[in-house]
């Protein structure tokens, strides 16, 4: 068995000297400025081990990492009927897609598209306020990753209010089909913060233990759900974590990964680890370049995929 520490110190060397970074993504206008030479990594494991390189405790903005999460509250809210409301099968579209909601009369195809995720975001938002119902998001996430340092990055929240046309065109048409319960404007206003949540490597794969232990945090041995809830949650990360990008990343990596448009996966190991690479760059499909890069790396050289070695 390789030595996990000396792989991710490897991997986090190899990824510092690439010069192939793909594109920091610069329609989120605050999101233009970070630096695409950061790189971080992180994997938490079984033992309750934490192995971590680069920049690893550098906060980034989740952007879309934060889906799996509210996935995963929605679920805890109203059950199965969450698939009422979305569709878990993959998009072959990109992230922010409008095309597919008209002919599936407004019914997004998964919760980890944008469309998707704002019907997500309107099932936790019903009955709350804007505000509790971010705090709930805010505090889960805090809870998982048993850290209460973790915080909403305002100035990512208001540039995205300012600037996600698309975000509110897809949130008006699908109320049009009242497939959202609230006023547009409210679940946005969630669904742009809860994207704007900061997070390190570290506390990323601290968060996403319970997917990687059969719903359960393998440091206390408390449930966060059950462990049938968790393996549905990798399914639909492995099939439409990463939009039209997805086939790619389950050939090239094997695990269910949530990409997010800040430079950020989360990837799961199931029962081996949960892991966290940061590199700003993207790809086409709006993926992290070198993300992908490293986790193909870490996978192959420690055999972790989920469909052998
Ligand atoms: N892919 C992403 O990370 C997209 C999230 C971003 N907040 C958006 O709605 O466009």
């Amino acid at each position: 068995m390789p030595d996990l520490e000396s792989v991710v110190r490897d991997i986090a060397e190899e990824m510092r000297e690439r010069s192939d970074r793909g594109d920091v993504a610069t329609y989120i206008p605050e999101l233009a400025s970070v630096s695409p030479a950061a790189f971080g990594i992180a994997v938490a494991g079984a033992d309750g081990e934490m192995v971590a390189a680069g920049d690893c405790d550098m906060p980034f903005s989740i952007q879309s990492i934060s889906k799996a999460f509210t996935l995963t509250l929605a679920l805890g809210k109203v059950g199965d009927r969450v698939w009422r409301r979305v569709g878990r099968e993959p998009s072959g579209s990109p992230f922010n897609s409008i095309v597919q909601l008209e002919a599936e009369h407004g019914i997004p195809r998964n919760p980890f598209i944008n469309a998707g995720a704002i019907a997500v975001t309107d099932i936790i938002l019903s009955g709350h306020q804007p505000r509790e119902a971010l705090g709930e998001i805010l505090r889960f996430m805090q809870f998982l990753a048993e850290d209460n340092s973790i915080f909403i990055d305002e100035a990512v929240a208001a540039s995205e209010q300012r600037t996600g046309f698309r975000n509110r065109a897809l949130a008006n048409y699908m109320k049009s089909f009242d497939v959202l319960e609230n006023p547009v404007d409210y679940t946005l206003g969630v669904y742009f913060h809860h994207c704007a949540i900061a997070m390190s490597c570290r506390q990323l794969a601290m968060a996403g233990r319970f997917l990687a232990h059969n719903g359960r945090n393998p440091a206390t041995g408390l449930s966060v759900v059950s462990a049938e809830r968790a393996r549905r949650i990798n399914a639909v990360m492995l099939t439409c974590g990463h939009y039209d990008g997805s086939g790619e990343f389950a050939y090239r990596v094997g695990l269910p990964g949530k990409s997010g448009v800040g430079g950020g996966i989360l990837a799961i190991a199931p029962g081996k680890a949960s892991i966290a690479v940061w590199s700003p760059g993207l790809d086409a499909s709006g993926n992290s370049h070198l993300g992908r890069i490293a986790l193909e790396a870490l996978t192959q050289r420690m055999g972790w995929s989920v469909f052998g070695v």
